[in-house]
């Protein structure tokens, strides 16, 4: 990228979350990641020195590169580089993706002071040389959130020890107003390992996505997801009227991405690749709407080195729950009021590198009282703070069909298909945020008692309406 030749015409809008807006090239397969403001803040923003901003960009970048990568494996994450953009570009461009963004992502600005910006490869394509075929790579990107049940002793509502937070969260955004419908996606399921169950979760997750999950593809206008999957499921038998059924190819697309979801990896002495178990208490939701009963192969764990094994050992270094990091939290806020300066050195604000690793790897041993006190409850809530960033990341997977030869020479898992699969949106989630995260669990919590205490279960789902998955342009 040359970046004294920026022109905004060779960008498009490619997506959007709550913190960043992200646009795609037109020739390249690379995106830039531009961070976004609350517009009452653009003020401050604004005074911000452009020092300041490459310095919060570069933390960013760092704790994806320097703690996320080596904690979720380096195959799977891709930490960009920083850019600094010409001013002229940035403002072009914002004006240009405006139309583009959606209106409920409108109460934030992009930064167009600071010129800062993440470049990244482009996740929604694959390199060249898996591209013989003719047809398009699709590309499927799940946030899967928060994937077992806390099970620390200082949790007080004891309903979290059974339903899972997504599950309550649920009713939340409902009375809220955030979403018109309950999902009936339970995270448990897709980290369960079992086929059974994460079927039934990819499934809820085509019925009612939400943001949690998100298909892209070349065509925008077509807004079949069948119509544009078939193409994709030539190859296999029950062919109807000279074509799949559209039940089938869906079942296909579904176990494809089951299959990347739970590859990588290595394999024992028998073949077997190795697993990830965790006990049984934690694995099962009951707000889940898959019937208990029907689980048949217990709690099969999974593949040690699968994107969503790695994402959930992540997770798990939250073993205090907010209930048991918030009074941490306090003791270590007091103990900033007193000594102002040690903020630098406990690295609240990081920087993000080796020696904090080290921080969050002396949160496992805070108890035992080798590590100084002020330094060991930062620790801990440091490592909540990781673990939080992985209860929020996306995975992309990105698949591309391929003939017989391709096959054989890539040795692939799946006949008929390529894929990659990547982790993102790994930012570090600010060490103020702990008593936000505090008052919404109690919220959750209570929203969820109270809506679930007046109605029976069976009512609380929308009889089954319209598919409301909606395609992203690539
Ligand atoms: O608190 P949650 O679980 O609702 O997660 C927030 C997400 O909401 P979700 O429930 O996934 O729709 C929320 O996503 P949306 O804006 O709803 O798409 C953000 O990812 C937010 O992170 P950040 O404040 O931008 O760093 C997320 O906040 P964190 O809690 O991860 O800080
Ligand atoms: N490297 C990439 N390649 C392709 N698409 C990407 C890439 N990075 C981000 N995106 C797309 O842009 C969207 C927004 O990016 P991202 O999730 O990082 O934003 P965010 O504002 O940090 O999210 P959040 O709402 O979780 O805070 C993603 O959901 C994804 O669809």
């Amino acid at each position: 990228m040359e970046l004294d030749k920026m022109d905004e015409n060779d960008w498009k809008y490619h997506g959007e979350g709550n913190k960043s807006l992200v646009v795609s090239h037109l020739q390249h397969c690379q995106v830039l990641r531009l961070l976004k403001f609350p517009s009452e803040d653009s003020a401050h923003t604004r005074q911000q020195t452009a020092e300041q901003a490459f310095r919060h960009i570069l933390n960013i970048m760092d704790y994806s590169k320097y703690i996320m990568k080596p904690l979720l494996g380096e195959k799977y994450v891709h930490s960009g580089e920083v850019v600094r953009l010409p001013l002229d570009f940035v403002r072009e461009l914002s004006l240009k993706v405006q139309q583009e963004r959606p209106e409920l992502r409108c109460d934030k600005v992009m930064d167009t002071f600071s010129g800062c910006g993440l470049c990244l490869p482009n996740l929604t394509q694959l390199p060249l040389q898996h591209l013989r075929d003719h047809r398009p790579p699709i590309c499927v990107e799940i946030k899967p959130k928060c994937g077992f049940l806390p099970w620390s002793r200082q949790i007080t509502k004891e309903c979290k020890r059974k339903v899972c937070r997504f599950c309550m969260h649920q009713h939340y955004k409902l009375a809220n107003g955030k979403w018109k419908r309950l999902s009936r996606y339970c995270p448990l399921d897709l980290f369960s390992g079992s086929k059974q169950r994460m079927y039934v979760a990819l499934k809820n997750l085509l019925e009612e996505p939400q943001n949690n999950l998100k298909i892209f593809k070349q065509q925008p206008d077509l807004s079949e997801l069948i119509q544009h999957l078939r193409p994709y499921f030539l190859h296999t038998n029950g062919l109807f009227n000279g074509h799949q059924p559209g039940k089938a190819v869906l079942s296909e697309f579904v176990q494809l991405i089951c299959s990347a979801l739970l590859s990588g990896g290595d394999s024992n002495r028998s073949g077997e690749p190795r697993k990830m178990h965790i006990s049984e208490g934690r694995v099962h939701c009951e707000a889940s709407p898959f019937p208990r009963e029907l689980i048949r192969n217990g709690n099969p764990g999974l593949p040690k080195e699968s994107v969503l094994s790695k994402i959930l050992q992540v997770q798990m270094l939250d073993n205090l729950d907010i209930e048991g990091v918030y009074p941490l939290y306090k003791r270590v806020e007091q103990y900033l009021e007193e000594f102002p300066k040690e903020r630098n050195r406990l690295q609240v604000d990081g920087p993000y590198n080796e020696s904090f690793m080290d921080t969050v790897k002396n949160g496992l041993k805070e108890d035992d009282g080798s590590v100084e006190y002020a330094v060991g409850k930062a620790s801990l809530v440091h490592q909540y703070r990781v673990a939080m960033t992985a209860k929020d990341c996306s995975i992309m997977i990105t698949f591309a069909p391929c003939d017989e030869d391709e096959e054989n020479e890539l040795n692939l898992e799946n006949p008929g298909f390529t894929y990659s699969v990547s982790i993102l949106d790994l930012d570090p989630k600010p060490y103020e945020g702990v008593p936000h995260q505090y008052k919404l669990d109690s919220k959750i919590v209570n929203y969820y008692l109270r809506s679930t205490q007046a109605l029976p279960p069976s009512s609380l789902y929308k009889e089954r309406q319209e598919c409301t998955l909606l395609f992203h342009a690539v």
